[in-house]
């Protein structure tokens, strides 16, 4: 008998395996953190084969720690950081080259040379976005261009190219699934979000061969069956890729137009359900796919920050300050007020509203008493400050009023950022008791695909009630003074550039 859906995660900095029951109940969870290359000034990279063992491991130990065998699994919903690029040998399995992380910049002068040539207007038409090193397009272009003789293996049919939902989707099935869904697609910067397709003319102006790429579909349906992974003993369907970030989406049931959430993990991306016609920004915002449900498409309007839970592992793996992430909340409610500095961590560029990939980080007003505590309330503060840059932007772009917002993801554990981001937006903040949106979101959407859950109703019903409510509790202007402090700070790291 069925008795769980299976979730992978498949995040920036780490995979997790997660099993939920019928009562949406999560079972069990297993997490494995894996290796960032960090080979140049703002560039970031993954090995994808390390991406995959990672993931076999977390679905080895998901199964070792809790009573559930592989065979009561009645399906597998796949969710990644999206963007992220890699390509491969369709007949070895071998890629190519690392995967270019999202954050990564190395595309950035092919993307200069697009914007000097007046794209940009083309590409935010047909695909929704800026020009950008963030998505897919230029990495591709990049890595086509680097490696001697890819070009010409991409066009005689020998590589495939995906993000990583494909490149899971595609090792799970031992390469019986190539494909990818609509939500990964809407950002590679090669999808035509109105016309549902790839767009011939932005892969003949980039020189991409179709035939490296994957087919895209829906986010509630059977890819493929499970071959290689040998923990499965029969074969397991895999009925949902999405996106990480719409997962999270409907993991939180943001399903009415105007519906927003935030997730603070590696990044933060504040998404906002636009309904069914895509929302088209003049503010540098981003319009994406939400979700595609029999057939037909709900559209999104997204700011994406580059830096948010990762300047708290910076903390720790590059300054050394910090052993766990978890000890910067007790450092900021010890750190002096007086010493108050400003930290705009943008290693790798500023993304939404800004779209500065040449902008570098920086720290404000150190003095001989600043010590690590001050560092880290400002590390935490200036991910609140980027959320309300957005949110902001967010508000004016679409004349919609945004009084609560719904979060999740691994950093939003830390009661002082949540605090501090309802004192600096002057907005309620509600975390789900379980904040798990972007799993359960896969893990939904997979198990209507194959039946276990009859409908979105019974769903409803299982969705979790309980929440923490944090509500704004700073005096309006203070928090009227620390963020034009912090826009200073942005503009003064933006003036100084190397
Ligand atoms: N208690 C905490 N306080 C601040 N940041 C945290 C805390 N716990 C985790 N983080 C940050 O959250 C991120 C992990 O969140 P997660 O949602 O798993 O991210 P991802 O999916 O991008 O890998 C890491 O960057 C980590 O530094
Ligand atoms: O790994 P996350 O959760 O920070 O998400 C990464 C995003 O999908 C990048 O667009």
């Amino acid at each position: 008998m069925k008795k769980y859906i299976l979730a992978i995660d498949q995040g920036t900095t780490s995979s997790r395996a997660i099993l939920f029951d019928k009562m949406g109940k999560k079972v069990e969870v297993a997490q494995k953190e894996f290796t960032q290359y960090f080979p140049e000034n703002g560039w970031v990279e993954h090995d994808a084969n390390e991406i995959w063992q990672s993931v076999q491991s977390v679905l080895a130990d998901v199964f070792i720690q809790s009573d559930a065998k592989p065979a009561e699994v009645a399906a597998i919903g796949i969710t990644n950081q999206r963007e992220t690029t890699v390509i491969w040998d369709r007949k070895t399995g071998l890629p190519i080259y690392h995967a270019l992380v999202w954050q990564s910049r190395q595309s950035a002068e092919i993307c200069e040379k697009l914007i000097s040539d007046g794209y940009e207007e083309f590409f935010h038409e047909k695909t929704g976005l800026v020009i950008d090193p963030y998505f897919s397009a230029t990495k591709i272009r990049w890595i086509l261009d680097c490696i001697e003789g890819a070009q010409e293996r991409a066009e005689a049919g020998e590589l495939c190219f995906g993000t990583i939902d494909t490149w899971l989707a595609w090792r799970l099935s031992a390469g019986e699934i190539f494909a990818t869904d609509v939500t990964n697609a809407s950002r590679t910067m090669l999808y035509n979000i109105s016309e549902g397709s790839w767009d011939k003319e932005i892969l003949e102006l980039l020189n991409i061969p179709e035939i490296m790429l994957p087919e895209v579909k829906g986010n509630s349906e059977i890819y493929g069956y499970t071959k290689s992974f040998h923990f499965f003993g029969e074969r397991v369907p895999v009925a949902n890729l999405i996106g990480d970030q719409q997962a999270a989406l409907v993991g939180h049931f943001a399903f009415d137009e105007g519906m927003v959430k935030n997730t603070y993990g590696t990044g933060s991306f504040l998404v906002m359900n636009t309904g069914e016609k895509p929302h088209f920004s003049e503010h540098k915002l981003l319009t994406t796919v939400a979700y595609q449900l029999s057939g037909k498409v709900t559209y999104a309007l997204e700011g994406s920050i580059f830096i948010a839970g990762s300047v708290v592992q910076w903390l720790r793996d590059g300054l050394g300050i910090i052993r766990k992430s978890s000890e910067t909340e007790q450092m900021a409610k010890l750190a002096q007020s007086h010493e108050d500095i400003y930290f705009v961590p943008a290693f790798t560029g500023l993304g939404a509203p800004y779209w500065d990939s040449e902008v570098r980080g920086a720290i404000f007003g150190l003095t001989r008493g600043t010590s690590k505590n001050e560092i880290a309330k400002a590390a935490l503060q200036a991910i609140c400050y980027q959320v309300k840059d957005v949110l902001d932007t967010m508000v004016v772009d679409t004349q919609i009023d945004i009084p609560r917002l719904v979060v999740d993801g691994g950093a939003t554990k830390n009661d002082y950022l949540m605090q501090f981001q309802a004192d600096i937006l002057q907005t309620s903040i509600i975390r789900p008791f379980d904040a798990e949106a972007t799993a359960w979101g896969t893990a939904m959407l997979a198990g209507l695909a194959v039946g276990f859950w009859e409908d979105w109703s019974v769903l409803r019903e299982l969705h979790q009630k309980e929440m923490i409510v944090f509500e704004p509790k700073m005096e309006a202007g203070e928090q009227e003074q620390r963020y034009q402090n912090w826009q200073k700070a942005v503009e003064a790291s933006r003036i100084f550039k190397v």
